[in-house]
């Protein structure tokens, strides 16, 4: 059972992207806190090939991942071919928080085809909106730009942002005016689950009405992700106990029931595992539905406890 999100976006070759196979998260930390982990990682490959093979034509990365060379090997030992497909990475502007950091978009499209083993991106993104003058040579326009100059010059096929609220994507939206209906922002990737509906306010709709796709990271967080401002799991939250109920209704698990709940909500989302037995579970979604009234069921709940896990403080 498929569903028709808009815009629809296809690989290369013709076929529907599925939901996306995060390389960030886990992997990301995994790739920077241990030196020895700096390395070329097997694990991540393996998980990687594995998710291509049992069907995820849709792999997300990015610059501050230091994932490129492991989805580079992943999609040959896959043996699917490239324009089977669709590689999401993200530029990044220089921050106080990133230690080390060099170069435009332009000069990260050089490197990302480099390391991806690639001569196109399917979807180039800018990762967050918050260019600190204090560490970036560069504004967010002048950003836009470069990405829709390496759109021109056919290294990339669709351009788009993650984190963006309103006004952060007016600001680009200007910048595409100028420039044509093929320069516009067609994605806008952000924290989105039952207890974040709106990462800022209206993102959600504003993106809607202006052709924009959202993409969901984080959608699995209610199941583990709540904890208190020490880290400890908060026991008690609304969906606690529905989603399982669900689960048991639909005969799926609550994974299950929270991805599809974002399809059928028009949002397409990306999850992360690093056990195989939850990449498989995570892509069995499209054989069934979550009713209208269940979605508007875990809406209700979702919207009574508001939790936010990525950028705090910045919306
Ligand atoms: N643009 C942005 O700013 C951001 C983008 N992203 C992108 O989105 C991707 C997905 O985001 P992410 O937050 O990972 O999304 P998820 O909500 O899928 O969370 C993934 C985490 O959930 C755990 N998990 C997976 N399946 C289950 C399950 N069935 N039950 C319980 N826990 C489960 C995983 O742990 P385990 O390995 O143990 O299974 C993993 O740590 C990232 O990899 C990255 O590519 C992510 C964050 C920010
Ligand atoms: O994968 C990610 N994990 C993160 C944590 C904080 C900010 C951005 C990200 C990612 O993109």
């Amino acid at each position: 059972m498929t569903v028709e999100l808009k815009p629809t976006f296809k690989t290369k070759s013709g076929e529907p992207i599925t939901i996306g196979a995060g390389s960030g998260t886990a992997w990301k930390a995994y790739k920077r806190n241990d030196p020895e982990n700096a390395e070329i990682q097997n694990e991540i490959i393996d998980k990687l090939a594995y998710s291509i093979n049992i069907g995820y034509n849709h792999l997300d990365t990015a610059e501050v991942y230091n994932t490129h060379p492991e989805i580079a090997k992943a999609v040959i030992k896959s043996q699917v071919p490239r324009e089977k497909l669709w590689i999401t990475t993200k530029y990044i502007a220089a921050s106080p928080h990133i230690s080390k950091k060099e170069g435009n978009p332009a000069t990260f499209v050089k490197k990302a085809l480099e390391e991806l083993g690639t001569d196109y991106i399917d979807l180039l993104l800018i990762h967050h909106p918050f260019f600190d003058k204090s560490t970036s040579n560069i504004t967010l326009e002048e950003a836009w730009q470069e990405i829709i100059d390496a759109k021109k010059a056919g290294h990339v096929r669709y351009i788009g942002v993650s984190n963006f609220a309103v006004e952060h994507l007016k600001r680009i939206i200007a910048v595409s005016e100028k420039e044509g209906k093929d320069y516009y922002p067609v994605v806008n990737q952000i924290e989105y689950h039952p207890y974040l509906q709106n990462q800022s306010e209206n993102i959600v709709e504003f993106s809607k009405e202006n052709g924009i796709l959202i993409e969901a990271y984080g959608p699995l967080s209610p199941l583990f992700r709540i904890v208190d401002d020490d880290g400890k799991e908060i026991e008690d939250h609304p969906l606690k106990s529905v989603l399982p109920e669900l689960a048991k209704k639909y005969n799926k698990t609550p994974a299950q029931v929270l991805l599809r709940y974002t399809l059928d909500k028009g949002i397409l989302p990306i999850t992360t595992s690093s056990k195989s037995e939850r990449i498989k579970e995570a892509l069995e979604i499209y054989d069934f539905k979550v009713s209208k009234d269940d979605v508007a069921l875990i809406d209700e709940e979702g919207a009574k406890f508001p939790y936010r896990s990525f950028f705090k403080g910045r919306f």
